[in-house]
């Protein structure tokens, strides 16, 4: 299988935070969800895979190019949808893709119109005037014209309405159909990623915790809960993180027969969300540097 996508070992510095020698890899065909908390670096790395910011140390490699080397070619065949304005707000719709379109050697002016007209797009409104979901649909329609072969977004369903939002999720799932495209997205809403991604990686404070099949992460991490009689400083090891009450606790481990065969039928397990996967993996981090 070919990548798309390739990153190795990829480090930017900034002051207070680092990306730290990340890496993961893409495959054509795919769609894969980027997900962690707030400033782990998820804006950071769509900047490098772009060459809007300057690596530190690393390699990308888009369609098996140097992102760098090869910045002209590898950008035709991206669609690039970021969340931060960078269109001109005095222009119309139309004025604008006028402006965008002969960058593209596959530019695709009745697939444009068909986007527009989809996505209920006023051509004649100038960019100021949109809301940011219509500049989110705008700026979409526009990566979905040039016939790219990875779609690469920045919160693309951040500030839709969920009716939108579903449209789109369904947009980019008909997208990969098409075997030679990928779609790569961060998100915060991780019930996005389970209905449409493959593909699941988590960066937590510039790290990647993990980048595997959706389908393998939800079905290696159980979500257990139990009594708080249960837990003790040997039992409490065996879990990635645990929460607390005053009545019990639900842990999140990755290794279920082990607590199976610990705890035998006192604990209740359970098939975890990737939302708790996420909560329970950062605030764990946390737990273990205040409990060890
Ligand atoms: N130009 C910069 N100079 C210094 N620090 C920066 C710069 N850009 C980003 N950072 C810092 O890098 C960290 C990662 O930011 P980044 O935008 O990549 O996070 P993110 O995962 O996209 O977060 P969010 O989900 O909030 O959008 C943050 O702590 C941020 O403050």
């Amino acid at each position: 299988m070919s990548n798309i996508l390739e990153i190795r070992n990829l480090r930017k510095q900034y002051d207070k935070f680092s990306l730290k020698d990340i890496s993961f890899s893409l495959e054509r065909g795919y769609i894969m969800g980027f997900i962690g908390p707030n400033g782990a670096g998820k804006s950071t790395t769509i900047k490098l895979i772009m060459n809007l910011i300057k690596r530190d140390s690393g390699e990308i490699k888009v369609f098996g190019l140097d992102n760098i080397k090869n910045e002209k070619e590898i950008k035709e065949k991206i669609g690039f949808v970021y969340d931060e304005n960078y269109f001109y707000e005095h222009l119309s719709i139309l004025e604008m893709k006028r402006i965008i379109a002969p960058f593209y050697k596959h530019w695709d002016d009745g697939t444009f119109k068909k986007y527009i007209k989809d996505f209920n797009l006023p051509p004649s409104r100038k960019i100021k005037d949109l809301s940011k979901g219509m500049k989110m649909k705008f700026s979409l329609a526009l990566a979905l014209s040039h016939r790219a072969e990875l779609i690469i977004m920045d919160e693309p369903t951040s500030g839709l309405d969920p009716v939108f939002r579903i449209e789109m999720l369904e947009i980019l799932q008909s997208l990969i159909q098409d075997e030679r495209v990928s779609v790569f997205f961060s998100t915060h809403i991780t019930t996005d990623l389970e209905k449409i991604a493959d593909y699941i990686t988590f960066i937590n404070d510039g790290s990647i915790v993990f980048s595997r099949p959706k389908d393998d992460i939800l079905e290696s991490f159980a979500l257990i809960k139990g009594g708080k009689e249960l837990l003790d400083k040997d039992t409490r090891k065996e879990f990635l993180a645990i929460k607390e009450n005053s009545f019990g606790f639900e842990a999140l481990t990755d290794n279920t027969d082990r607590i199976k065969k610990i705890f035998k039928n006192e604990v209740i397990i359970e098939r975890p969300t990737l939302e708790d996967i996420m909560v329970y993996t950062v605030r764990g981090e946390i737990k273990c540097l205040d409990s060890y």
